[in-house]
């Protein structure tokens, strides 16, 4: 008898026993320790845990910039490498990584030129995610003429230029203060609305990893493995205040309770 199934998001991201060690010349780093973790298309990720706990490194896993020593990782059912040479990712770091003697434009439209956009198709879409960034009219300026917060939503909207299906964010609002970061994550949750991509986020902050997320992935310390995963309860429409409501302080609880635990076992 056909079985009526409810329908189940597609997964894009997908690991099995990922285990990385790094070999230096002080001997050996035991970065992660088997992941396993499947991310649905469209998702919001966040992962949070201390500081050298293997987050970057997971997302360098997935970037096909980091080779497991064990497991594997699929993206769209590709190997990360196959992925990157599809040009699956679009990737936003912490320091905007803007490149000083070029214009704001210039930056963005930098990627396009590597992969041989034409100027008009260039000119495009350097328009079009300059809007969605709301940085329409700096596309002449040059970074230092930016704040901070600008300079990174110029990194955001190079990241969406060639309109990639994955968002690898790592840390990119660590540096800039309080009230931007609102402002900023504000931004990001309407960015990921009206483009649907599937995101994976690095974060300290509790409250930026429960505001943004749909999925919190939390991390222990150092070899990095996965303590809990909280499918998020709150609705994809955020407005900020809903940072005060029981549900939000319930998840930011969980989160901290996980980070914890994480901690105790070392
Ligand atoms: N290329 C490398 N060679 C050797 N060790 C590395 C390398 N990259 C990362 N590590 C080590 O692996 C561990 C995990 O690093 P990673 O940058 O992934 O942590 P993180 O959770 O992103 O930290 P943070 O929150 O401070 O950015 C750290 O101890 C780091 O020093």
């Amino acid at each position: 008898m056909p079985m009526m199934n409810a329908p189940i998001p597609q997964t894009v991201i997908s690991a099995r026993g990922v285990d990385l060690t790094f070999d230096t010349n002080d001997g050996s780093v035991h970065a992660l320790r088997s992941v396993d973790l499947d991310i649905g298309k469209g998702e919001f990720v966040s992962f949070i845990g201390p500081s050298g706990c293997g987050k970057t490194t997971f997302l360098r896993v997935v970037a096909a910039l980091e080779t497991p020593t064990a497991g594997t990782v699929s993206v769209n059912g590709m190997t990360p490498d196959e992925a990157r040479r599809a040009r699956a990712y679009g990737y936003v770091f912490q320091a905007a990584g803007l490149y000083p003697w070029r214009t704001i434009g210039g930056n963005i439209a930098l990627p396009l030129e590597i992969m041989g956009f034409d100027r008009a198709e260039r000119t495009r879409r350097v328009r079009e995610v300059m809007q969605l960034v709301e940085l329409s009219g700096f596309e002449k300026k040059y970074p230092w003429q930016l704040s901070g917060g600008m300079q990174q939503r110029a990194s955001i909207a190079r990241a969406l230029a060639f309109d990639a299906e994955i968002l690898l964010m790592d840390e990119p609002f660590g540096a800039l203060d309080e009230i931007v970061r609102d402002r900023l994550n504000e931004e990001l949750l309407r960015l990921w609305a009206a483009t649907g991509k599937t995101t994976l986020f690095v974060t300290h902050s509790i409250p930026e990893a429960v505001y943004l997320s749909t999925k919190i992935v939390v991390m222990s310390p150092r070899p990095g493995r996965i303590t809990d995963v909280i499918d998020s309860p709150l609705p994809r429409e955020r407005p900020l205040e809903i940072r005060d409501s029981p549900e939000f302080i319930e998840i930011a609880h969980r989160v901290r309770e996980g980070l914890r635990a994480g901690h105790a076992e070392h």
